[in-house]
């Protein structure tokens, strides 16, 4: 069961070129959101680096894209999701989480949360733990063939997540027809601090484009 993707036929070398030219854009402001919550400089450096950021964005503001990057694709089910807020190359929000998945229906990822994902002192936000458990989750039944969009999601908090490298992993559960059950975790260094479980719904346009 494939999702009916819009076609994409951006040959792999123009890729590369876009990910070599965007990727450290991306990169650069991953740091640039770090150092707004954490730097400690004099008002004089803040208000010189204030001037360079908005010389930054005058610059990229010139060209602006008509279609989002979410709605690009490869051919043969590569997607490029690039303004994804937790895996995308291009989204300075995204940690990133670079998600290894298996046909089997498992996904896994260790990744990082710096002191931008800050809500409670020293923990990572509970919305952020949930975005990101969210993703995995979609991950790992879209590796299984059943992709769908997140109809319910249940979290369980049973720790606060420590900002810092962590773990998360998904697996489905249980399939039944335009439905698929699945299961995450994200772990900490003093073990599993959130647990999910997301039901997944093939939507009903998607099925009745594919009928
Ligand atoms: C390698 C592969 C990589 C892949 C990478 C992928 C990465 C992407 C990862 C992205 C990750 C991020 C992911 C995101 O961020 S997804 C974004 C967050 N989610 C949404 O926005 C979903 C919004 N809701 C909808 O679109 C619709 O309501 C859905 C599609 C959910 C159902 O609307 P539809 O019109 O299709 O439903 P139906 O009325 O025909 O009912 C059909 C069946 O479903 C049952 N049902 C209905 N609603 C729910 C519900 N809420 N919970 C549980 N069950 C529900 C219903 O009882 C019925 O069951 P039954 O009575 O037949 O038994």
């Amino acid at each position: 069961m494939n999702w009916p993707f819009p076609p994409d036929e951006t040959p792999d070398h123009v890729v590369e070129h876009e990910t070599a030219t965007w990727g450290p854009l991306a990169e650069a402001a991953r740091e640039l959101v770090d150092l707004c919550v954490m730097s400690d400089v004099d008002p004089e450096e803040v208000a010189a680096a204030t001037a360079d950021v908005e010389a930054a964005v005058a610059r990229l503001r010139k060209v602006r894209r008509t279609q989002t990057l979410g709605q690009e694709h490869l051919p043969a089910g590569r997607r490029r999701p690039w303004g994804n807020p937790v895996i995308g190359l291009r989204n300075p929000i995204a940690p990133p989480l670079q998600v290894h998945s298996v046909p089997e229906g498992r996904s896994e990822s260790d990744f990082h949360c710096g002191p931008a994902y800050e809500g409670p002192p020293g923990l990572v936000h509970g919305g952020v733990v949930a975005l990101i458990l969210d993703q995995v989750l979609g991950h790992a039944v879209g590796a299984k063939g059943r992709p769908g969009m997140t109809g319910t999601l249940t979290i369980v908090y049973r720790q606060g997540t420590p900002l810092g490298d962590l773990r998360v992993e998904a697996w489905v559960e249980r399939e039944d027809g335009i439905k698929t059950w699945a299961k995450a975790q994200v772990i900490g260094p003093d073990g599993v601090t959130a647990e999910a479980e997301g039901v997944f719904i093939l939507p009903r346009a998607i099925r009745e484009q594919l009928a």
